[in-house]
């Protein structure tokens, strides 16, 4: 692993226990560590190039961006405008429609990969990484799965560390009663691909927010008969008002208003373009979707047509769940139904609390300072794509963490060299 131009095996046995130096190798890299090569690590690793500080970049997956390659079903279109899913330095190609498909995002993803030959270390999972204050550095520890070498460890020390793993790292599952006794096909939405395979089935959909949506619309497409699962409360907008993104609206109100007016004004606009959802099924919550989506997470869903098939009854609205049993779901309102699938929608939660250790991510500031200074933590750690803010706030977070990063890395080779330097000018007054 040492052939990396960014990596370097140094004398950093003083650092290991004897237990350490015989169960991993331990590289040296000079410059940051970043974790995930999804769009985040993508955006901060170009960046970091194009100012020429070296870095690594560690994936689990077998590929980038394995979220959109490998956990998003076929239909699937961005749901912003195109300008605000776009990564720095590389604008998408002229021709790529408003709203592009995921298999051209992933197109451009991988062109931005080769534009600025990043070369992240594929099948390597890091398992943990901790913060050694002795030396000020940080201690990454990997597993690489490889058909070559099988199972091999390693740890990774630097003095940065990024975290570029996602909000959606993991799929959220949650437990239901009976539900090993349900017989039938059970799926995340993450595994969905198409509606194809469920034509004529009656399928639960759990779960009502952009995926649990889409995916009943999918179904609603291939002939499936979904019901969807609003336990709570919903804010559905439209797509578009009056032909403009709802978001970008929403964006451009957002400069000169308050956010709660912001929100008023685009539910006065979507009571009079879908009319009153309530009256489905939908619930809206008591907060505005955007002043929800700032404070809360909670993304409202931008309706491509899931709401029509709702109205005209093709997706039928069912409230929570109270348990499974073969073949059938009940509900909490007391009504069973009888059903062939379950599509759990459920979401997808961020999986850094399991590896970032005594330093996790609270500890160290980054999920508590508001945006947009979420990006930096403390001892060289910096966080991309955590601000909740989609693929345009993961852009922010990238310029701003390349920059800070590249300052510092500078500032410190400068010293390095000075610190060389003056240790060679002794030795020849010395002689
Ligand atoms: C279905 C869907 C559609 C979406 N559509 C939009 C949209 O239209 N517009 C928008 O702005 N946002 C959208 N989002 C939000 C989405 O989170 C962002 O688009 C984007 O993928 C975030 O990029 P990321 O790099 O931060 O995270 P990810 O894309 O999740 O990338 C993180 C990477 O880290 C890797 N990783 C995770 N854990 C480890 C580990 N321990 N070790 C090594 N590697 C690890 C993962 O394998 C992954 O490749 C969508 C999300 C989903 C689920
Ligand atoms: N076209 C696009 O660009 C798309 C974008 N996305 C994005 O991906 C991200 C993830 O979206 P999504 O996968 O929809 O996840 P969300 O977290 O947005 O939604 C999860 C849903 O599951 C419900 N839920 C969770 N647990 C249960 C339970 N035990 N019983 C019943 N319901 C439950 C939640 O209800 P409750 O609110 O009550 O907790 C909520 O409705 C979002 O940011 C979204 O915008 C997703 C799909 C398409
Ligand atoms: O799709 C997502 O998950 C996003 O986070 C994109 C996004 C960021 N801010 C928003 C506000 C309203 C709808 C979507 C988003």
């Amino acid at each position: 692993m040492c052939d990396n131009n960014n990596t370097s095996c140094v004398n950093i046995s003083s650092m290991l226990q004897p237990e350490d130096i015989f169960s991993r190798r331990c590289i040296w890299v000079n410059g940051p560590v970043i974790v995930g090569a999804g769009p985040s690590g993508l955006a901060v690793a170009a960046d970091l190039k194009r100012q020429e500080v070296p870095f690594i970049i560690l994936e689990r997956a077998n590929c980038i961006a394995s979220l959109w390659q490998n956990r998003t079903y076929d239909r699937l279109k961005l749901h912003l405008p195109k300008q605000f899913c776009q990564l720095p330095n590389l604008p998408f190609p002229e021709d790529f429609p408003e709203y592009p498909t995921k298999y051209q995002f992933i197109e451009y993803l991988e062109s931005y990969a080769t534009h600025f030959d990043l070369r992240p270390k594929f099948n390597e999972t890091v398992q943990s990484a901790k913060y050694d204050k002795r030396f000020g550095l940080w201690r990454v520890q990997t597993v690489l799965r490889s058909e070559l070498l099988g199972y091999c460890e390693f740890e990774y020390i630097c003095r940065w560390l990024v975290v570029a793993t996602g909000e959606n790292a993991e799929k959220v599952v949650p437990e239901f009663e009976g539900l090993e006794d349900f017989g039938g096909d059970v799926l995340h939405a993450g595994d969905y691909k198409s509606g194809e395979r469920y034509r004529g089935n009656r399928v639960l959909v759990v779960g009502c927010g952009n995926s649990g949506m889409e995916v009943s619309l999918d179904l609603s497409n291939h002939d499936a008969s979904p019901s969807m699962v609003v336990r709570s409360s919903v804010h559905v907008l439209p797509i578009e008002i009056l032909g403009k993104s709802t978001f970008e609206l929403g964006v451009t109100m957002m400069k000169w208003m308050p956010v709660w007016l912001v929100d008023k004004t685009l539910l006065v606009l979507t009571r009079l373009l879908l009319g009153n959802t309530d009256k489905y099924g939908l619930k809206r919550p008591e907060m505005g979707p955007l002043e929800l989506k700032n404070t809360v997470g909670k993304t409202p869903v931008l309706d491509i047509g899931a709401f029509s098939r709702i109205k005209s009854g093709k997706i039928k609205i069912v409230p929570g769940i109270a348990k499974f049993g073969l073949g059938k779901v009940e509900l909490v309102d007391g009504r069973a139904l009888q059903i062939d699938s379950v599509i759990l929608a459920t979401g997808y939660r961020s999986n850094v609390p399991s590896w970032l250790k005594e330093n996790d991510l609270a500890e160290v500031g980054i999920e508590k300072n508001p945006f947009p200074k979420g990006w930096k933590g403390k001892a060289g750690l910096y966080a991309v794509g955590f601000t909740g803010r989609g693929l345009s706030g993961a852009s922010f977070d990238a310029m701003s963490v390349a920059h800070d990063i590249a300052t510092s890395w500078k500032e410190e080779t400068m010293q390095q060299i000075k610190t060389v330097a003056s240790r060679h000018r002794r030795c020849i007054s010395h002689f």
